[in-house]
């Protein structure tokens, strides 16, 4: 988790999304961001100044564990999916490689979750990031917390390993083709 020697702070893309521009979903069915996921988190992510962007999650009766709490997956999810974002801030696709969530205090349902998520160093491929999920108010206390290595990948990473059926149905929809192609253009 900790950035390598040779590790370069990160540089926010000349086309990154505007800062408090929100950064539209990348897949209409992803669990995290995506619209057609009916107990999805429907995470709506923004941009900020840097290589930085926030999100706001609303904990629904469909994500419990306990009695009126959140499931901490489903937290490292909207950790996950926050930190997903910061792809577009660096204009590159990147998943997940490592992910280390620390559960500060439980979060009913019904409660907002902030979420602020930012790149601290890059290392070829390797994405270091860091983000907090605050409750009561985007400066309220720190609920839960996540270090994250992001892997850089290209989209032959999706289409070589997503189901065909999917992938097929992406492929035919001009819209999903144009987010794939504006997150390539980085060389
Ligand atoms: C037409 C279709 C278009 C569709 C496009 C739609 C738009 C998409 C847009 C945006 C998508 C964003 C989605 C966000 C969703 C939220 C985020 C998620 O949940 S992502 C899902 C969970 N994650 C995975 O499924 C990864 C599974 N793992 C893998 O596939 C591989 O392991 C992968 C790609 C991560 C690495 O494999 P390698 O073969 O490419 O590369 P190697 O050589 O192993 O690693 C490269 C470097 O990374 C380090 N590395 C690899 N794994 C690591 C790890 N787990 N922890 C730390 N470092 C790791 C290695 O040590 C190496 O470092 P050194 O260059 O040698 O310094």
């Amino acid at each position: 988790m900790t950035p390598p020697a040779g590790a370069r702070p990160p540089v926010r893309h000349p086309e990154a999304p505007a800062p408090g521009e929100i950064i539209g979903s990348h897949y209409e069915h992803c669990f995290g961001c995506g619209g057609g996921q009916p107990h999805g988190l429907h995470l709506e992510t923004r941009a900020r100044e840097g290589v930085r962007v926030t999100a706001e999650f609303r904990v629904k009766e469909a994500h419990q564990g306990a009695p009126g709490l959140a499931h901490g997956g489903v937290l490292a999810t909207a950790l996950d999916e926050t930190l997903g974002a910061l792809g577009w801030m660096l204009r590159v696709i990147a998943v997940t490689g490592r992910l280390e969530t620390d559960y500060l205090r439980p979060v009913p349902v019904d409660t907002v979750l902030h979420l602020d998520a930012e790149v601290l160093a890059v290392h070829g491929r390797k994405i270091y990031c860091t983000a907090t999920g605050r409750i009561g108010g985007p400066e309220g206390p720190v609920a839960v917390r996540a270090d994250a290595v992001f892997i850089e990948v290209k989209i032959d990473h999706f289409i070589e390993n997503g189901r065909s059926a999917e992938i097929q149905a992406v492929l035919a929809d001009p819209d999903q083709v144009k987010v794939a192609r504006a997150l390539e253009v980085n060389p």
